[in-house]
């Protein structure tokens, strides 16, 4: 009985010993582990949220290094280009003039026929009128024409072309100095760039032909900035931002829309002293004439680039295709600030030839340059001789 008793005891002593040492290694391995996930985190994550959480995970350094737009946004910068050689372009870009070349081809065809009738001389007056060179200049070119071919007494095609050119080319005034005055100014506070101002009423192509005159002169080996003083269209600095970026041109532009147009020129006028550049284009709103504070504003950009340095030119951007509603543009501009040239434009595709002649009598200015098309290349030094050689063929 004593040794049955005692063999319990041991088997009882030896069961503890083991569901201890068990519970024991149990506690051991559970502390070893590291602790169980939250459920949420089981769960499959969205793509969003998962490169939201990487962003917010980014070191501080690096978040710092970037604060504004994430790269992704930036738009591409457009790779910088050569333009094309400036001598030349009105050549090359003959073709173009092909609508006014109808005027010339429709006048060359009337003045081919036998003896000349009444009739036949108001056809050839309606041509010019229809191609807006305006009455006083109609006049003289009939005129003029018809008493030499008198003289001549030649219906011949040749000597009619030859008259033709040589009228025609009187009135457009190769005389007239055309060139752009680039020139560097200087005072007690040193050299300043050439400040060109473009104005003009909307859609005529200011902000365009700043660009393409950019083009045109770094073809020429000049540097150059741009001023985007054109505020009320938000667009329109970024435009102008790009066709300077092409050529590796500054813009200088307010970030807030609606900002002063004058602090926005006066600013570039600054920085192009600064940086020395050879010449500064300052690209303004469009302004409707009629609409006297918007005219009153032009007037003060211009007295306040004035305060850093001269404006060498004031060139007044005018749409070929309008006729004379856009001569009475060019006058009110005149009044308000004085206009040193004229920049005419979409010259391509117009019948309105004439309004060379009409715009250059009414300001008492030249046309200095020509657009010839939406290209950038498509603005061209304005030349008489080639003007007329388009025209009649
Ligand atoms: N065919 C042709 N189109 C041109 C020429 N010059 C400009 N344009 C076009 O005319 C349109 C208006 O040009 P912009 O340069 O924006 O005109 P803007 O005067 O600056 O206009 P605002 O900023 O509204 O005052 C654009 O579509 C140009 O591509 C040209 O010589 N020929």
């Amino acid at each position: 009985m004593n040794s049955l008793v005692l063999l319990y005891v041991i088997l009882g002593i030896a069961a503890v010993v083991v569901i201890g040492a068990g519970l024991y290694w149990v506690k051991r391995r559970h502390d070893s582990l590291p602790p169980a996930p939250d459920q949420s985190q089981l769960e499959p994550r969205q793509p969003e949220e998962q490169a939201g959480k990487a962003a917010a995970e980014q070191p501080e350094t690096q978040a710092e290094a970037k604060p504004s737009t994430p790269q992704a946004h930036e738009p591409a910068k457009p790779q910088v280009v050569e333009p094309e050689p400036v001598a030349g372009r009105m050549q090359r870009l003959r073709s173009r003039l092909a609508g006014s070349g109808k005027m010339g081809q429709s006048l060359l065809s009337i003045l081919s026929r036998a003896d000349l009738s009444e009739a036949d001389w108001e056809e050839f007056e309606e041509t010019l009128l229809m191609a807006d060179l305006g009455l006083d200049a109609t006049q003289e070119v009939l005129d003029s024409v018809r008493q030499q071919l008198k003289v001549r007494g030649s219906a011949d095609a040749a000597v009619a072309k030859q008259v033709l050119r040589q009228e025609l080319l009187k009135i457009v005034d190769p005389t007239l100095d055309r060139s752009l005055n680039l020139e560097r100014t200087s005072d007690e506070q040193g050299a300043h760039p050439a400040v060109l101002l473009m104005v003009g009423v909307n859609g005529t192509g200011k902000t365009t032909t700043v660009g393409k005159l950019a083009r045109l002169l770094v073809a020429e080996g000049k540097t150059a900035l741009l001023g985007a003083a054109d505020t009320f269209r938000a667009a329109a600095a970024e435009q102008l931002a790009t066709w300077g970026e092409r050529v590796g041109v500054s813009t200088v532009r307010s970030e807030v829309e609606g900002a002063d147009p004058a602090s926005v020129a006066f600013d570039a006028v600054k920085q192009g002293h600064s940086e020395d550049v050879d010449v500064v284009l300052v690209d303004t709103a469009g302004r409707l004439q009629n609409k006297s504070t918007l005219m009153d504003e032009l007037g003060k950009v211009k007295r306040v680039m004035e305060k850093q340095a001269p404006v060498s030119e004031v060139l007044l951007v005018l749409d070929a295709t309008t006729g004379q509603n856009g001569l009475r543009q060019a006058e009110v501009f005149s009044q308000v600030v004085d206009v040193t040239g004229v920049v005419l434009t979409k010259l391509d595709g117009s019948a309105k030839g004439g309004i060379v002649v009409a715009v250059q009598r009414a300001l008492g200015v030249p046309v200095k340059l020509v657009g010839l098309g939406e290209g950038a290349d498509d603005l061209a030094p304005f030349n008489a001789e080639d003007f007329v050689d388009a025209i009649i063929g």
